[in-house]
C-alpha cells in the first residue's frame, strides 16, 4: 500500500523551537486507477502556513496511490474530470512557452534541452527584425543593448523589435540594458567606425570638445581630469592593451602620445593608464558609478520596461541598493533586475556585498582584464561564478568568448575551450559582445555557444560528475528556510530518482532560482503567472519559464499543467516529475497521468 505523507509545520511563530510535525497521515486510495504508472506515487507535503491550517480537518489528502502498481491524484482526478467536462476559458487554459523551448522539448525530449542561457549584444550587425529573429531561433535568451553606443532612438527601435518578435512569433527574449558608466573612455572618433594607429605615430589625446570631423590623429577623452592626472612616461592602454601609447608631452588640455603597440582604435574604447607597472587610479576612481547620462538612460530603460539593467564599473554595494530603490519607486511593476558588472578592482574588493545587494552579476572580462593582470582573470571568473551560485544570484560570463568570430566563421580551439570551461563552471549565462553586435557571423557565433553548451552539459550528466560545491543556507526567515530545504531536497531526489523534470510553481520566481542553484540533472519547468517574471527567469541556468494562470490549489494546477503540456506534446503519460510550489510548500513525486 502506498501513501501520502503530510507534514504540517507552523510558521505562525518565527521561532524554530515551535516547529511541530504532526502524526503523518496515511491516505489509502479507494478510487480506480486512471492511468497506470510504473512507479509508485508519493508525496511529502511540508506546509508553512497560518495556524488555522494546522486544523487537520481542513487538509485534504494531496496524493493517493496504489503500492507499486500505480496511483492517482485523488482530488486531482476529480479536478481532471471537471476540467474535461467544462470547456475552460481561453485565458485560463493557455500556457505560454517560447517557440524555441517547445520545439526543443518535442524534438529532443527533456533531458537534452540546453541549460546554459545565451545573451547577444545587439548592434549594427543584428538590429534588423529578421536578424533578431534569426538569433531568437538560434537560442538567444536575452538581448543586450549597450548604452555606450548608439542613440536612445536606436535602442528604442531594438527594444520594440524584440517585443514585437516575442508577441508575433512566440519568443520570450528578455532585454538587458547595460549602462555606460563613467570610467575613462575615448570619444566616438568623429563618426568613423575605427581608426588605425601605427607604430611610432604621435596622437593627441584631448579633453577639448570638437565638432566633427576631428583633426587628424586626435582622440577625445570623456574625463575632464585626464590631462591633469596623467604624467609624462605613463603607458596609455586602449581596451586593456589592444593598442598602447606612451605619454610624451602635456600641453594644457592636450596629451601627446607615441604609439608603442599599433592596432585598431574603436569608438568609445576604454582607456586605462599605468605607471611603474601599476594601474593609476587618481580622481577617476572617485567618478560616480552612475553618471548623469546613465541616470537618463536608466529612466529610459524604466520607461521602456527593460527586464535587466546591468551597471558598469560597480565599486560598492551602495550604488546597487540606491538603484534598486530608485527602480522600485518608479518602475510600473517594480521588477527590473539589477545586474552588477564585475569589471574593476573595487568590485573585486567588495565582491560579496555587491553580489548580495544585486539580482545577479556579470564577469565583464573585457574591462576586468584591463584593470588586473590578465593571468588573474580566469581565477577571478571561477571565484565570482562560485560565489554567485552560493548566494543564489545568476551569473553571466562575458567578453571575448568567441572574439575571432567577429571576422572568421569558425572559432579558435582556445575559444571553444574557454566556452567549455564557462559551461563546466556552470555559470548561468554566456554573452556575446562584438561577435553579435558588429561581427560578420553573429548567428554562427551563437550556434557555437549553443552546441558547445549542449555538448559539455550532456557529457557532464553522462559522467554523473556533480561538482562538490557547498551551498550554504541563505534564507532570511523560517519560511525561506523551508523553501530552501525543499528545493535542495527536491533537486537531490530528482537526481537520485532520475526524474524527467522538476516542476516549480512560483509567483515571484524565488523557488525556481533555488532549484536552479542546485544545478539538477533534469530540466526545471518554472510556472509563473507574470510575463515579466517569466522573462527574467530566462537568465537562469536550467529554467524553462512558462506563463500560466494558476490558483492556490496545487492539485488543480498540476492537473491543468499536465493536460496543457500533453496537448502540446511537451510531456507524455508516464513521465516522472517532481513538483514543488511556493504556495503550498510541498514536494510531490508522480508520473504524468
Ligand atoms: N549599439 C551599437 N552601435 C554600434 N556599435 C556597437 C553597438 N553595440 C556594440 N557595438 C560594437 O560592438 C563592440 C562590442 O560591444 P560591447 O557591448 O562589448 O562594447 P564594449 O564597449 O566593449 O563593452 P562595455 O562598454 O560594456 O565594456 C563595441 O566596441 C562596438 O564597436
Ligand atoms: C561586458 C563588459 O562590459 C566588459 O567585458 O568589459
Ligand atoms: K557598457
Ligand atoms: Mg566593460
Amino acid at each position: 500500500m502506498s501513501h501520502a505523507i503530510n507534514f504540517f509545520v507552523s510558521s505562525s511563530s518565527h521561532s524554530p523551537a515551535t516547529f511541530t510535525i504532526s502524526r503523518p497521515s496515511v491516505f489509502v486510495s479507494t478510487g480506480s486507477l486512471r492511468v497506470p504508472v510504473k512507479k509508485s506515487l508519493r508525496s511529502l507535503v511540508v506546509k508553512a502556513s497560518a495556524a488555522s491550517d494546522l486544523d487537520e480537518s481542513q487538509s485534504s489528502p494531496v496524493l493517493v496511490s496504489e503500492n507499486g502498481s500505480g496511483g492517482v491524484l485523488s482530488s486531482v482526478t476529480k479536478e481532471y474530470g471537471r476540467n474535461n467536462a467544462v470547456a475552460p476559458s481561453a485565458d485560463s487554459s493557455s500556457i505560454e512557452v517560447d517557440t524555441v523551448t517547445e520545439a526543443e522539448l518535442k524534438e529532443n525530449g527533456f533531458r537534452s534541452t540546453r541549460r546554459t542561457k545565451l545573451i547577444c549584444t545587439i548592434g549594427p550587425a543584428t538590429c534588423g527584425f529578421e536578424q533578431l529573429e534569426a538569433l531568437a531561433v538560434e537560442g538567444m535568451n536575452v538581448a543586450r543593448i549597450n548604452m555606450c553606443h548608439g542613440t536612445r532612438d536606436w535602442h528604442r527601435m531594438v527594444i520594440e523589435r524584440v517585443r514585437r518578435l516575442n508577441e508575433e512569433k512566440g519568443f520570450a527574449v528578455a532585454i538587458m540594458m547595460d549602462t555606460e558608466g563613467s570610467e575613462i573612455h575615448m570619444g566616438d572618433l568623429g563618426g568613423a567606425s575605427s581608426a588605425k594607429a601605427e607604430d611610432g605615430e604621435i596622437w593627441n589625446f584631448t579633453v577639448r570638445a570638437f565638432d566633427p570631423p576631428l583633426p587628424e590623429r586626435t582622440i577625445t577623452v570623456n574625463y575632464d581630469g585626464f590631462a591633469e592626472d596623467v604624467e609624462v612616461g605613463d603607458d596609455l592602454l586602449v581596451d586593456g592593451g589592444m593598442v598602447r601609447f606612451e605619454v610624451i608631452e602635456k600641453i594644457g588640455p592636450d596629451v601627446k602620445c607615441r604609439c608603442t603597440d599599433p592596432g585598431l582604435l574603436l569608438p568609445r574604447a576604454n582607456l586605462t593608464f599605468w605607471r611603474d607597472g601599476k594601474l593609476v587610479r587618481e580622481r577617476n576612481a572617485m567618478l560616480p558609478t552612475i553618471s548623469s547620462k546613465d541616470w537618463l538612460d536608466i529612466d529610459f530603460g524604466i520607461a521602456e520596461g527593460v527586464d535587466f539593467i546591468a551597471v558598469s564599473f560597480v565599486k560598492s554595494a551602495e550604488v546597487i541598493k540606491h538603484l534598486k530603490s530608485y527602480i522600485k519607486a518608479r518602475a510600473r511593476d517594480g521588477d527590473i533586475a539589477v545586474i552588477a558588472k564585475i569589471e574593476s578592482i573595487d568590485s573585486l574588493r567588495n565582491l560579496e556585498e555587491i553580489i548580495q545587494a544585486s539580482d545577479g552579476a556579470m564577469v565583464a572580462r573585457g574591462d576586468l582584464g584591463a584593470q588586473i593582470p590578465l593571468e588573474q582573470v580566469p581565477s577571478e571568473q571561477q571565484k565570482i561564478v562560485q560565489l554567485c551560485r552560493q548566494l543564489n544570484r545568476p551569473v553571466i560570463v562575458a567578453s571575448q568568448l568567441l572574439e575571432s568570430m567577429i571576422e572568421y566563421p569558425i572559432p579558435t580551439r582556445a575559444e571553444v575551450a574557454d566556452v567549455s570551461e564557462a559551461v563546466r563552471q556552470r555559470g548561468d549565462a554566456l554573452m556575446l559582445s562584438g561577435e553579435s553586435a558588429m561581427g560578420q557571423f553573429p548567428e554562427k557565433a551563437l550556434t557555437v555557444l549553443r552546441t558547445v553548451s549542449l555538448r559539455i552539459e550532456r557529457r557532464w550528466r553522462e559522467q554523473k560528475r556533480r561538482e562538490v560545491i557547498e551551498l550554504p543556507s541563505i534564507a532570511s526567515s523560517f519560511s525561506d528556510s523551508i523553501s530552501e530545504e525543499i528545493c535542495n531536497s527536491a533537486a537531490k531526489m530528482a537526481n537520485n530518482l532520475e526524474v524527467d523534470a522538476l516542476f516549480v510553481y512560483t509567483k515571484n520566481g524565488h523557488m525556481a532560482s533555488l532549484l536552479s542553484r542546485c544545478r539538477p540533472d533534469c530540466p526545471i519547468f518554472a510556472f509563473t503567472t507574470a510575463t515579466s517574471v517569466r522573462r527574467r527567469l530566462n537568465l537562469q541556468w536550467g529554467l524553462m519559464p512558462f506563463r500560466l494562470n494558476y490558483s492556490d490549489d496545487m492539485e488543480s494546477n498540476l492537473n491543468k499543467t499536465f493536460s496543457l503540456l500533453k496537448a502540446r506534446g511537451m510531456i507524455k503519460s508516464g513521465d516522472l516529475i517532481i513538483a514543488v510550489s511556493d504556495m503550498l510548500q510541498s514536494i510531490q513525486v508522480m508520473n504524468v497521468p
